[in-house]
């Protein structure tokens, strides 16, 4: 399996040479690690931004059967290459008792988007299993339902025809972007978070240049944002790296959020991801690397980890 950060700000802001060029050699791990491998299928979980899923209908998860790229921030945009087992997962999901939604037309950003782009070269270069986990729309599910989705995950997908398949997870780590929240948005704000689909070109350039600045800010320790917190997301990296997956079942909605930004709830795709990778044996996570790049407004991870009989 794979785990990584994503951010929008990549290409846009630009942390220094040193930083990008280890961000770079990551990735580069990552990607060789992929190729060999060799997957024939990729369980993808990310999160979204009021850009796939609003307050309209908002799942705690769900499985794509068919899934379309948004294109927000200079990602691709088109289809991805969902695979037929899907609907067959998400059966199997189900049978074990847990209430996945599903979308025969899923809409994703650049939570999927970019480690599909980074990591493959397109949307469309390998089969995937797109798993929607809601991270920014609070009310959120106890964060141990989603170690429970993971592990069913994992255990159904042992049952596919699919030989190879990589586990994916995207976001996090501690971050707090200015992703508005519903409870305090104004009712504009609110009634975009509730169903703003398809905001015009200028609505989605001011977001984006706020989004911008707030990296540009954070960098120059003049943001009111959050700072990101190293710590927790060492302290994060460990718990996964170690497979006691089963403490995140104590961490609350509020603990996070304080601790670690209001988007820190992305790590629930690493959760996931880990967890379905344990329904499948014991593992060992053999790369981890970790910087603070707050230009991209994360504090940034890429792991790998294998079966520990591989
Ligand atoms: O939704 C946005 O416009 C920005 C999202 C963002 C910014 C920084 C780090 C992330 O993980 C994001 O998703
Ligand atoms: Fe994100």
């Amino acid at each position: 399996m794979c785990a990584l950060s994503h951010s929008p700000l990549i290409g846009f802001n630009r942390p220094a040479k040193a930083v990008e060029e280890r961000v770079e050699a990551a990735f580069e791990h990552a990607r060789s690690f992929i190729a060999g491998f060799d997957p024939d299928l990729v369980v993808l979980f990310a999160p979204d931004h009021y850009n796939g899923f609003f307050y309209d209908m908002m799942p705690p998860f769900c499985i794509g059967t068919r899934a379309t790229a948004l294109g927000d921030y200079e990602t691709p945009a088109g289809e991805l290459s969902v695979a037929e087992s899907a609907r067959m997962l998400a059966k199997d999901v189900l049978a074990a008792g847990i209430d996945v939604a599903l979308s025969e037309k899923m809409y994703v950003d650049h939570g999927f988007s970019q480690p599909l782009q980074l990591l493959f070269g397109g949307l469309d270069r390998v089969p995937v299993i797109p798993v929607f986990i809601n991270s920014v729309a609070v009310p959120l599910c106890p964060v141990g339902r989603i170690r429970q989705l993971g592990t069913a995950i994992g255990h159904a997908s042992a049952h596919l025809d699919e030989q190879r398949v990589l586990f994916l997870g995207s976001g996090g780590l501690s971050h707090d972007p200015p992703v508005p929240q519903l409870e305090t948005a104004t009712t504009e704000v609110a009634a975009r978070l509730i169903d703003g689909r398809n905001p015009t070109p200028e609505e989605r350039a001011r977001r984006q240049a706020r989004v911008i600045a707030s990296g540009l800010d954070l960098a120059a320790g003049t943001s009111s944002m959050q700072p990101i917190n190293p710590e927790w997301d060492q302290r994060f990296l460990d718990v996964v790296s170690t497979g006691e997956l089963q403490l995140v079942d104590t961490w609350s909605t509020e603990w996070f959020a304080g601790q670690a930004g209001h988007s820190s709830h992305e790590v629930r795709t690493w959760i996931a991801a880990y967890a379905a990778m344990a329904a499948r044996g014991k593992y060992v996570m053999n790369y981890r690397f970790y910087e603070p790049v707050p230009e991209w407004v994360a504090g940034f991870a890429v792991t790998t980890a294998v079966s520990a009989d591989a």
